[in-house]
């Protein structure tokens, strides 16, 4: 079948969500056929579908975690972007049980409806946090890699499945962008964990573009990267608070939980057998059976001597640079007054 976005039915898990209404908007101006969205909320599925008012897009209300509801919205499905997920870092610290449930069960679950369904390739998305993870929401993303994998490697099923992993979404929903910006428009102190801490910075459209290329030249199991920037929150902080022209004021809140000073979005073991694309990485499955003999004759060849490509050691952002790249994104222009963001 054709790979494209112009050409057949498309099922977008979390399509309610910062990636999945992107996706959904990209899939529509590609001409796709059909687009269904499968999330929990019935309410912004009707506030979805009140923008939108396309007859291609169809609203599944149901939940990942129930295999039912993912297999009746695969059926006679081509592709799969499986974006549905528990993402807050907190909130699975305190439940990491719900983050199994939805994270690795549920993925689980997209990957067997796929597979029995006959649909023609899955992305799932995954996140820098899944790399040396200590955090739960981390760690279950890390298994749902895992378990997207196996799928792989346990089945002749010709469903193709691939990874794609990425770094903070500048601008998602319950971000430290958007939360700047709300504090700044009250008048209070702007709330910094750790100022020297370091993120990488992706917009949701570079999301999508990863998510497009992994979907279009992804082999089963494979992991995609796109090289991102990055900055430290506190540089973030200044920079936010320059554009809108306002006194940095910053109340320090120290480390919240399950934070990590800087992110890794590719292992140094990884780095061993990455492919250099360009603009992006391919960490392919490493694809020796359970045969044992074979890792003790043979081992692996690879040799460990790249460090781990983390936020730290990737290229990095000053003030003045992450000001023009803030003011690039629709949702920090829609706040900024028209003088202001004509200055950047
Ligand atoms: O009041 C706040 C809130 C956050 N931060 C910092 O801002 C950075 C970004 O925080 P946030 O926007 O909450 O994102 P993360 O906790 O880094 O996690 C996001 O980024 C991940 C990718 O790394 C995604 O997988 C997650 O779903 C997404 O929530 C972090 O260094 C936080 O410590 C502050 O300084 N002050």
């Amino acid at each position: 079948m054709d790979i494209s976005l112009s050409n057949g039915r498309f099922l977008v898990t979390g399509g309610t969500g910062s990636f999945g209404q992107t996706m959904v908007d990209r899939l529509l101006a590609s001409g796709a056929a059909e687009i269904r969205v499968l999330s929990r909320d019935e309410a912004k599925q009707d506030a979805m579908r009140l923008r939108l008012r396309d007859d291609r897009v169809r609203y599944y209300v149901g939940d990942v975690r129930d295999y039912d509801s993912v297999s009746k919205a695969s059926r006679n499905i081509d592709f799969v972007f499986h974006a549905a997920a528990l993402k807050q870092v907190p909130s699975c610290e305190f439940f990491p049980l719900e983050a199994v449930r939805t994270n690795v069960l549920g993925s689980a679950n997209v990957a067997d409806a796929a597979q029995r369904n006959g649909v023609a390739a899955v992305v799932f998305l995954s996140t820098d946090k899944a790399v040396h993870p200590v955090n739960a929401m981390g760690m279950s993303k890390g298994l749902m890699e895992k378990v997207a994998q196996a799928a792989v490697r346990n089945s002749s099923s010709p469903t193709r499945m691939c990874i794609v992993r990425y770094g903070n979404v500048m601008c998602s929903r319950g971000s430290v962008i958007p939360l700047f910006i709300e504090q700044i428009n009250s008048g209070v102190p702007l709330t910094v964990t750790e100022p020297t801490m370091t993120r990488f910075l992706m917009s949701l459209t570079e999301s999508v573009e990863l998510v497009e290329h992994a979907f279009v030249h992804g082999r089963s199991g494979d992991i995609f990267i796109k090289k991102a920037r990055a900055c430290t929150i506190g540089d973030l902080a200044t920079a936010v608070c320059n554009l809108f022209d306002v006194p940095a004021k910053i109340e320090a809140l120290g480390t919240r939980h399950g934070e990590k000073l800087h992110e890794t979005l590719v292992s140094e073991e990884e780095l061993t057998r990455a492919e250099d694309l360009g603009q992006f990485l391919r960490v392919s499955v490493d694809s020796r059976d359970l045969n044992y003999s074979l890792y003790f004759d043979e081992g692996d060849s690879g040799r460990h001597d790249r460090p781990d490509y983390t936020s730290e050691n990737a290229e990095r952002l000053d003030v003045p640079a992450v000001m023009r790249l803030l003011a690039t994104l629709p949702e920090v222009r829609a706040q900024l007054p028209r003088a202001l963001a004509d200055r950047v």
